[in-house]
């Protein structure tokens, strides 16, 4: 009997909030970003929730114009690590860039999430748009778009490389004889490619997923490219259902033509559900954050997606200026994506940033409502599952007590954790080491 495709779900780890406002809701603490105590709450409540995974996001250059969390927030690995300390089953994604990262140090890092929560560890792979991060690493130019998807796949491919440094039963720890490792099932890798050079092998024994589960969120064309040949699941943020299901159709028949056939990568659209217990709640909820929200969040959403470009130098009012180019070169789908809609109604500067800071979306309603829209957007080619966003104090807890119960009444989420590993209760199996397969096939 197949069993009953399941919504995937994640939660991210958001602090103070995402938006540039956020953070000035009276229930927030304005050090949420760095208050373990809360984060240790979350995740236990989403794990309670039986989400699939955590996600903590990341970047590497903040100045003036950054938003709160941006400007102050947790090294993904560490606090996931904490995190593996005090949780069980949940999935634990965080974000490193391979721009200014190098392969063995990422490898070993997650090989060792891998280890310390027993097969939960995921990597979201992000390139880095901001081009300012250069400075902070000794760089005198950040790459040009296309060249950071090139050092991406080359990165990826070593740290998976690596990550296969030992078969499975390369530590034999015999004290009788005296032998600790089968040095013919520990590799090197010998790496020598053009933008890294690696021998290995990796000095930490093979992981309990062996190879931690592959995230991404490519949304221009390289970056789909990309996303359709590496990863096991994708972000991404369509504006509405037809976005999401054009992107969602495009990435799996990019996949699908590259000869992949296990249906992936899982798409998981990011969403900020706003629940409240009636439709006046909800509607009242809204309104807190609408309320709370000012051109500095608009501002800030547009001017990132432009690599920070500075928007407040132009007569708010005037017709939206020409910084394309400097959209191409950094976040290149949400540049593009704000241009669409910029030049269809022939927006200002200030009326899409009003628009990019309280956007309504599917996700706002009664928890039936709610659940409904879910099921809509998974049942009808929408998205695989959510990576969700809290816009509100208080709506993970909502979430999880009012709509997962709804969602796994109607038999689309799990009851209950089935596995141990994260890549397993995603339904995905363990990847046999490389050499194994090899050395099964030479024999
Ligand atoms: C839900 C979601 C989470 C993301 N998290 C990060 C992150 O933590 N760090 C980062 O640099 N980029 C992050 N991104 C941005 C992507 O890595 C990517 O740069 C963006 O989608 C633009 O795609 P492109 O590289 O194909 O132009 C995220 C995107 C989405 C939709």
């Amino acid at each position: 009997m197949t069993q009953k495709r399941k919504i995937k779900l994640g939660f991210i780890l958001h602090g103070v909030g995402r938006t540039w406002d956020d953070w000035r809701h009276p229930e927030r603490n304005v050090r949420a970003s760095t208050n373990f105590p809360l984060y240790r709450k979350q995740a236990q409540l989403a794990e309670k929730g039986k989400f699939d995974f955590l996600f903590v996001a990341d970047s590497l250059s903040i100045n003036e114009k950054s938003s709160p969390h941006y400007l102050n927030r947790f090294e993904p690995l560490t606090v996931l690590s904490a995190l593996a300390a005090v949780t069980d089953h949940i999935g634990l994604v965080g974000t490193l860039s391979v721009s200014y990262t190098e392969p063995f140090n990422v490898a070993r890092q997650f090989a060792s999430l891998d280890h310390i929560s027993h097969g939960r560890a995921g990597w979201n792979v992000v390139t880095s748009w901001l081009s300012d991060t250069a400075a902070n690493f000794g760089r005198k130019e950040h790459p040009a778009h296309s060249e950071r998807y090139r050092i991406a796949a080359e990165h990826l491919e070593t740290v998976q490389g690596l990550w296969d440094s030992w078969e499975d039963d390369a530590l034999v720890g015999d004290k009788a004889s005296g032998v600790f490792v089968n040095p013919e099932k520990l590799h090197r890798l010998d790496h020598a490619g053009t933008h890294f050079q690696v021998r290995g092998p990796l000095n930490i024994d093979r992981s309990p997923q062996g190879q931690p589960v592959i995230f991404q969120a490519g949304a221009s064309e390289t970056g789909r490219d990309f996303a359709a040949r590496h990863a096991e699941a994708v972000f991404c943020g369509p504006a509405d259902l037809e976005e999401a299901r054009l992107y969602y159709a495009d990435l799996k028949s990019r996949a699908h033509k590259l000869g992949r056939k296990d249906d992936l990568p899982f798409i998981l659209p990011g969403a900020a559900p706003i629940v409240g217990l009636t439709e006046e709640d909800a509607e009242a909820r809204y309104q807190e954050l609408v309320a709370l929200t000012s051109i500095d969040t608009g501002l800030g959403f547009l001017s990132r997606s432009f690599n920070d470009h500075d928007f407040r130098k132009y007569d708010l009012d005037e017709p939206f200026p020409e910084v394309e180019h400097i959209g191409n070169e950094s976040n290149q789908s949400a540049s593009q994506r704000i241009l669409k809609r910029v030049r269809k109604d022939n927006l200002s500067i200030r009326q899409i940033a009003l628009e990019l800071a309280t956007p309504r979306g599917d996700f706002v309603g009664t928890p039936t409502q709610v659940a409904d829209a879910l099921q809509n957007w998974f049942e009808s080619g929408g998205s695989d599952g959510f990576v969700l966003f809290e816009p509100l104090p208080g709506q993970l807890d909502l979430f999880v007590q009012h709509v997962v119960p709804i969602l796994q009444e109607r038999g689309l989420f799990r009851q209950d954790y089935e596995h141990e590993t994260f890549r397993e209760n995603l339904g995905l199996s363990i990847p046999v080491n490389r050499y194994a397969v090899g050395r099964k096939q030479a024999g």
